[in-house]
Order: C-alpha cells, then sequence, then structure tokens
C-alpha cells in the first residue's frame, strides 16, 4: 500500500559513498527509490538527465549529479501525461529540454502568477547584462523593458507576433499564458524572430503571392466568364480594322467559321472573340484540339458515352464534346490536324447535328455552333487527299483569314506597349518605356511566330533590361529569330463557302530552302532543350501540334 506521501513530489539526495542522505515525498515510495539506486554511476558520469518511471503511479524525475551528491527531484504526473510519453521514449530528452531553453531562438522567459520571474536564460541575462540568477523573483517589468508578460498573466490571453521594441532594438515576440485546471499560472515570453525585417519580408512574400494568386484568379474567371471580346485583338491597322468589322457582322449568323492563318497570329483570340459577339455567349465555348485528341479515346470524347460502354467508363455515362456544346459554341482548334479516319466521322454531326453516344443506340441532337482554326493550307491537303472535301464545306460556311504579323507592322507600337504593360501587371512591376528606335528595329524582323513571337521577344527584352527604358540591345537575342517560314495560308477575309486557299505552288523551290533551314533549327533547339517541346515551340514561335508534325517520328 502506497501512502499519500509516497505519491507526491519529493526529492532524494545520495552521497558519493551511494548512501541515502535525504528522502521525502515520492523519495520514500520504495519502488522508486529502488529504481533511483540503479546505475548510480552511470547516472554521476550523465552528470543529469530525465527519466520516466512508470510505478504504480507515474513519475517523471529530473537528476542532477553535484561534487558531493546526486540530487533527484521527483514529480508525479497524470496516467496521459504527454511529458511523460515524450521522456519514456526519447531518451535524449533531457538535451531537448536543454536546447530549447538554452537556445536563444526557443529559449523563453518564464514568469509566475504575480509576474515574478522564475526563469531566465542565460543568453537572456547575458543581453540585459546581469549576473547569473539576479533576475529571479523579480517582478518582469523591472528586469526587462516594455515587457508586457504581466499583462498576459492578468488576461489569460497570448499575444503572438508582436514587435517588442527594447532601446535601439526590435523584435517580435510571443507572449502565452499558461494555465493549469484553467487557471493562469504564469506566462512565457518567447522570441520568434530576432529582426522584424524577418517578418516584412515574409509579410511582402505573402502579399506578393497574394497579389498574384488573385491576378491569376481574375484571369480565370474572366476565361471562365468567355470575356474575351474584340478588345483582347490589339492592333488598329488596316488589315485588324477590317477583320474586326468582318468578326462583327459573323458573330451573331448561326454559320460554321473557320479562322486560317499562320500560327501564332491570334485565330484562338479571334474565335473568343466570334462566341463572345454572338447570341450564344452566355454559355461557356467548348474547346477541342484536334491534334491533340488522344487516338483510342477520340469518339468518346467527341460523342460521349452511355454507361457502361467499356471498362473504366464511368457510371453514369459521360457526356462528349458536341453534347456540351448545345447551345454554346464548339471551338475545334488545329481541325488541320485531324485524322482522316476521324473526318469522315464528323460529317453526320456536323451536317444536322445528330450523333450517337459510344455504346448507345439512341441518337442525339445539339445545336452548337462549329468554329474552326487552322494554320493548314487546306487547298493542298485536299489536293493530296489529307482533308476531304465535304468536311472542308461543312466547316467553312464563312473563312475568316487572320493577317500575319508581316502585314499589319503598324501594329507593333500598340502590341509592344500591350504587352509590356501586361507583364508588369503580372510582376508587380513599373511598366518600361520603349525607346523610339526599338519600333523600327521590329519592323524590319522576319516575324515568322507572328503576334505570339513578338510577345516572347517583347517579355524577353523587359527581363533583359535593367533600366526604365527597353532599347534596340535588349533585343540581343533575336539573332536566333528564324527567316520566315510559310506564305499566308489561306485567301480572302471572309469567303464564300467554296472558296479554297489559293495555292501557293509558285514558292515551291525557295519552300525547300526554308524547310531545309526549319529542320536545323527545330533539331538545335531540340538539343539546346534537351527534348522539352514546349520550350522548342516557344522558343521557335511556332505552335506545339506544327513543332510535333515537323519532328522525325520517335
Ligand atoms: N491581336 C492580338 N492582340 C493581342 N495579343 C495577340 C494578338 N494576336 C495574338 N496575340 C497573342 O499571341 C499569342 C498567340 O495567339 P493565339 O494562340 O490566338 O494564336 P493562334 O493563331 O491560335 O496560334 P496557333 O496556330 O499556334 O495555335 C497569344 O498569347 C495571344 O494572346
Amino acid at each position: 500500500m502506497i501512502s499519500k506521501e509516497t505519491t507526491a513530489f519529493g526529492i532524494l539526495i545520495v552521497d558519493r559513498a551511494d548512501n541515502v542522505v535525504y528522502a521525502t515525498g515520492g523519495a520514500e515510495n520504495p519502488d522508486i527509490r529502488h529504481q533511483l539506486l540503479e546505475d548510480l554511476q552511470e547516472k554521476r558520469a550523465q552528470g543529469g538527465g530525465m527519466i520516466a518511471l512508470e510505478t504504480q503511479t507515474r513519475v517523471i524525475v529530473t537528476f542532477r549529479s553535484l561534487d558531493d551528491a546526486v540530487v533527484f527531484f521527483i514529480q508525479p504526473v497524470e496516467a496521459k501525461s504527454t511529458l511523460f510519453d515524450l521522456v519514456a521514449s526519447v531518451d535524449f530528452a533531457h538535451a531537448i529540454f536543454t536546447y530549447l531553453v538554452e537556445n536563444p531562438y526557443f529559449s523563453m522567459v518564464v514568469v509566475d502568477a504575480q509576474a515574478r520571474i522564475r526563469f531566465l536564460p542565460v543568453v537572456h541575462e547575458k543581453f540585459f547584462g546581469l549576473r547569473h540568477g539576479k533576475a529571479i523573483g523579480r517582478h518582469v517589468t523591472e528586469v526587462i523593458e516594455n515587457s508586457r508578460l504581466h499583462e498576459v498573466v492578468q488576461s489569460g490571453k497570448a499575444e503572438i507576433g508582436k514587435l517588442h521594441k527594447m532601446g535601439d532594438i526590435t523584435r517580435v515576440v510571443t507572449r502565452i499564458p499558461i494555465k493549469e485546471n484553467g487557471k493562469t499560472v504564469g506566462a512565457i515570453g518567447q522570441l520568434m524572430f530576432k529582426e522584424p525585417e524577418t517578418v516584412h519580408n515574409l509579410s511582402r512574400e505573402v502579399n506578393k503571392l497574394r497579389s498574384e494568386v488573385e491576378f491569376y484568379r481574375n484571369e480565370l474567371s474572366g476565361m471562365k466568364k468567355d470575356s474575351y471580346d474584340l478588345e483582347q485583338m490589339v492592333g488598329d491597322s488596316e488589315a485588324m480594322r477590317q477583320l474586326k468589322s468582318d468578326i462583327v457582322k459573323v458573330a451573331p449568323l448561326h454559320v460554321p467559321i473557320l479562322i486560317v492563318g499562320e500560327s501564332g497570329t491570334g485565330k484562338e483570340l479571334a474565335a473568343h472573340a466570334i462566341h463572345a459577339l454572338s447570341l450564344r455567349s452566355k454559355n461557356r465555348m467548348i474547346f477541342v484540339n484536334a491534334a491533340a485528341l488522344p487516338g483510342g479515346l477520340v469518339e468518346s470524347e467527341l460523342f460521349g458515352y452511355q454507361a457502361g460502354a467499356f471498362t473504366g467508363a464511368e457510371k453514369a455515362g459521360r457526356k462528349g464534346k458536341f453534347e456540351l456544346a448545345d447551345k454554346s459554341s464548339l471551338f475545334f482548334d488545329e481541325i488541320g490536324d485531324m485524322p482522316a479516319e476521324i473526318q469522315v466521322k464528323l460529317l453526320r454531326v456536323l451536317q444536322d447535328g445528330m450523333f450517337e453516344r459510344v455504346g448507345g443506340n439512341q441518337v442525339c441532337h445539339s445545336d452548337f455552333r462549329l468554329i474552326c482554326a487552322s494554320n493548314r493550307n487546306f487547298q493542298e491537303m485536299i489536293g493530296n487527299g489529307q482533308f476531304r472535301l465535304d468536311l472542308y464545306y461543312r466547316i467553312s460556311g464563312v473563312t475568316i483569314r487572320m493577317p500575319s504579323l508581316r502585314e499589319r507592322l503598324d501594329d507593333i507600337p500598340v502590341l509592344t506597349q500591350t504587352f509590356l504593360l501586361a507583364f508588369a501587371n503580372r510582376h508587380r512591376a513599373p511598366v518600361k518605356r520603349v525607346d523610339s528606335r526599338v519600333y523600327g528595329y521590329l519592323r524590319e524582323q522576319a516575324w515568322p511566330g507572328n503576334v505570339r513571337q513578338l510577345l516572347h521577344e517583347v517579355e524577353k527584352a523587359a527581363i533583359f533590361c535593367d533600366g526604365p527604358e527597353i532599347t534596340i540591345d535588349n533585343f540581343r537575342l533575336m539573332t536566333d529569330i528564324p527567316v520566315e517560314r510559310t506564305s499566308s495560308p489561306a485567301a480572302a477575309s471572309v469567303a464564300a463557302p467554296a472558296a479554297a486557299a489559293p495555292s501557293f505552288s509558285s514558292h515551291r523551290k525557295i519552300q525547300d530552302a526554308i524547310d531545309e533551314v526549319e529542320k536545323t533549327m527545330i533539331r538545335d533547339a531540340m538539343s539546346r532543350h534537351r527534348g522539352n517541346k514546349k520550350k522548342v515551340a516557344e522558343e521557335l514561335g511556332i505552335s506545339r501540334a506544327y513543332l510535333y508534325k515537323k519532328l522525325p517520328p520517335e
């Protein structure tokens, strides 16, 4: 039977000859005493430590070996004590506690319920110029300038990350009330950051990230709302004015539109504008990239599938792109890259909007408005059997041709400024000015990658420009710009349905040389970017689909 005292706090002192010279409280418990007296030599050698003892009650013993004795402080803990678990399972727990109280970043000032200092780490004593132990028992306000630990003891409310000014020095601290059985028994003060600048830097970083998130959120919501309109298509040249006026005319009509033009001329932007100006604009435009359709899944992607159509299919079945585009627009990008076997499958749905889901036998109907885009030469493809003539008729109710940048050099200044403004917004940086000679220089370039390439060159120049003004020197990498790749792929701005693009046979011989240069450039860029196709396409100002076509089969 263990008496009340034997489970209480206790002290045990053992002299150099291993005799117990003092035992009180928990130290009178024979079980505890027996365990503490074991391996005394080892404990002396350790100098001090912590032990978790599992007797009838749980106790934590802290011991210290002095010159002439070993002193044990016994403290009973609750059955579910986390402290006990830590000390019992980590045999270097004592070292951890020492680290926590001695390391300047963790070390804490401890005050009791009367705000008297109970513990002040040595680093703090040195900082305040106090001799060791001199602060103990004094009211915290007498020792630490501007301390608020007494307020925290009073209020019982923590103060996290507060600035603490002591003379010329400002630090960031945390003050936490310590409670036992719901009562505030003291408080601890702890240093969080030596320099408040660290916090300012962190907070600046967080604000920057926040505004970037905000920016992308706005971008995204803009995309979701399909809020693209003609304003997104920057340019006031004659060619652009004509293009915009054509778009305004055809957008509200229920005719399929084919947008042709070289890579990077803004075909996708035009598709957005057409949708935004159409009567279907309140519904989301649905996208299909014909060049990126996964082989085995083309049909289910486009037409959807019936419940249980195949293994791995979603239980409830799934809508395909045509169904999703009901009462909206369906944008088929890179339609010229559509594999022949798929082309034939599109004929019916493009004729009357009727289709069947994969695995189903019910005929569905979708009221979609078709917008297609391609940088391919349809006349050539139709001529050599790569593209079906009947499909071409169905997609090209009206053909819109995007002017290349070379045909609208007057737009270079406004495009450059637009890109610089967007760049500055994105990076939260001031907008750079442009030396007027830059525009003349830019007009002289070949721009095979069109607006996309101009965009990339302007952004690169903004990165390389250290000052507030962009000069020709900042475009030095433009020596990399490849020679002109192709001629315009298609015909007049708004063409009659059957009007295919003009032939380019007169360019054939030059074309061979161009193809050769193109091959070399792609090969070099592939090796420079270690096969990263995205980067290669970006650098060369060509679309990824085009790049895939030009790469040798793997
Ligand atoms: N008139 C313009 N005003 C502002 N930005 C433009 C304009 N035309 C093109 N751009 C920009 O150039 C880049 C390429 O445009 P987009 O993707 O619409 O071209 P694309 O003709 O569809 O290219 P691809 O044939 O390679 O798919 C985009 O970043 C786009 O925002």
